[in-house]
């Protein structure tokens, strides 16, 4: 597994901020849908209970923020590193791109109140800061919804809590944005420092990983003791799924809870393994839960450094919010394996009683979708067409996969082919339809 240690090392001297090139677009979509969640372990760290991790705590000489006894991983003789964590002057950036900062975005003064929409405490690697700070828009106030409050938090048998509709909530609307409590690199390597290389040859493998989350945890002890005290109350009720592992108590947190933040990474591009990318924990949205009919979508906005959740469909008062923590378009089985590592299982009509029709409208109607996109483009289009890929439609609607890209791209086919055949009426219920999803 090709993970980018240490890839701070990789990045170009003075990068400016460039977005994701154009034909990504798809593929980010696509990627949206893919465990947007615990984005730190992506499978490379240990879940689960994991015996003989060493259960080396950080001694109070490296603990700034908690009392009380905790243990985390890493072997019994691994002594915890000293690192120089925080910006000295906020005003000032980091040069360095091995260098781990810990800052807030906006800023905070001690003789001003704190930013109505709040602040985030990010963990970040040299002058990434500077091209978030540098950008001409930089910073905007985050989105507001229109119209009534539209959500809650609830309790919810087997799940924990959960976020629910208190209206009906139409598709593409914002039903809440905030900015994260704390931002967090993805990739763990970094805040093991230059030593990295040393400790990878010493201690094997699995004592390395463990070895990683040892040294994150402090990092993110002096995250969470710069926080507005709001925001660490916050931080510490949420979930944790990672308590036998090795993960601290904290790391645990960010691994439960983190939402990958693709458009925010160190460098001047994502880099292969998306190593680079940052993770981000919020308030109310680290408690949305998953569902393999997902309603909501997450989107990070770098000008305002905060999450905008947009319904991906209709949504009716009552209904709770669900994403997917995992690609929906796979089977049952592979939905399941993806979402072993979450420590649950999913619940939903498709997976607690799965039928070969799920899983094969599931895992065929993307490469069906791509088929048609290229016959269409290529003039194919005939009333045949225009039925299946009707038919098609409403399958996924009955599957409840209207939040997906291949759906979106389904409306833009079955329009075009509409256009082609001079179908009037369909034409515009298409068209609307597509509106609606802010598709035209
Ligand atoms: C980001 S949190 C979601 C909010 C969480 N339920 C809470 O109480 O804060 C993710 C955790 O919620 C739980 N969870 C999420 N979706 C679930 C589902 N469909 N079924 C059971 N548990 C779920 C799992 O424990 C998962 O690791």
């Amino acid at each position: 597994m090709k993970r980018g240690f240490l890839n701070g090392s990789k990045v170009k001297k003075n990068p400016l901020y460039e977005p994701p090139p154009a034909n990504d677009t798809a593929k980010e979509a696509i990627h949206d849908q893919k465990a947007p969640q615990a984005t730190l372990d992506d499978g490379k760290l240990p879940y689960g209970k994991v015996e003989n991790r060493g259960e080396r705590a950080i001694s109070s000489k490296h603990r700034l923020n908690f009392e009380g006894s905790w243990s985390a991983g890493a072997p019994k003789d691994y002594e915890v590193s000293k690192v120089a964590y925080t910006e000295i002057d906020p005003t000032m950036f980091a040069t360095n791109p091995d260098q781990v900062v810990v800052t807030t975005i906006p800023r905070t003064y001690l003789d001003k109140p704190f930013d109505p929409d709040g602040h985030s405490v990010w963990i970040v690697l040299g002058p990434t800061k500077a091209k978030v700070v540098g950008r001409p828009g930089y910073l905007k106030g985050l989105p507001k919804p229109s119209g009534p409050p539209a959500y809650e938090v609830k309790t919810v048998p087997n799940m924990g809590m959960g976020i629910f509709a208190t209206r009906d909530i139409a598709v593409g609307e914002l039903v809440f944005a905030e900015r994260p409590l704390l931002v967090a690199p993805l990739d763990l390597s970094p805040m093991a420092g230059k030593s990295a290389i040393k400790l990878r040859d010493k201690y094997t493998p699995d004592e390395f990983k463990q070895i990683l989350m040892l040294e994150c945890e402090k990092h993110l002890d002096f995250a969470l003791a710069v926080m507005p005290p709001e925001n660490r109350q916050a931080y510490l009720a949420l979930a944790n799924d990672h308590k036998e592992d090795g993960s601290g108590p904290l790391l645990g947190i960010l691994r439960t809870n983190g939402y990958m933040i693709k458009n925010l990474f160190d460098g001047p591009n994502v880099d292969e393994w998306q190593s680079n990318v940052y993770t981000g924990i919020t308030n109310v949205g680290s408690r949305i839960n998953h569902s393999c009919k997902p309603n909501i979508a997450h989107k990070f906005d770098l000008d305002s450094f905060g999450f905008s959740f947009i319904a991906k469909r209709d949504i009716p008062s009552g209904e709770q919010l669900c994403y997917s923590y995992c690609p929906v378009e796979q089977s049952a089985a592979d939905r399941k394996a993806d979402l072993a590592r979450y420590g649950f299982a999913c619940t939903c009509p498709s997976c607690a009683n799965p039928t070969p029709e799920s899983d094969k409208l599931r895992t065929e109607c993307r490469p069906k979708i791509l088929a048609a996109a290229v016959a269409v483009s290529r003039g194919v289009a005939n009333k045949a067409v225009f039925e299946a890929l009707v038919d098609l439609k409403k399958q996924m609607v009955e599957e409840g996969l209207e939040a997906t890209d291949s759906y979106h791209k389904l409306l833009k086919i079955i329009f075009t082919v509409c256009v082609m055949l001079g179908m009037t009426d369909e034409k515009s219920t298409y068209l609307k339809e597509m509106k609606k999803y802010g598709l035209y």
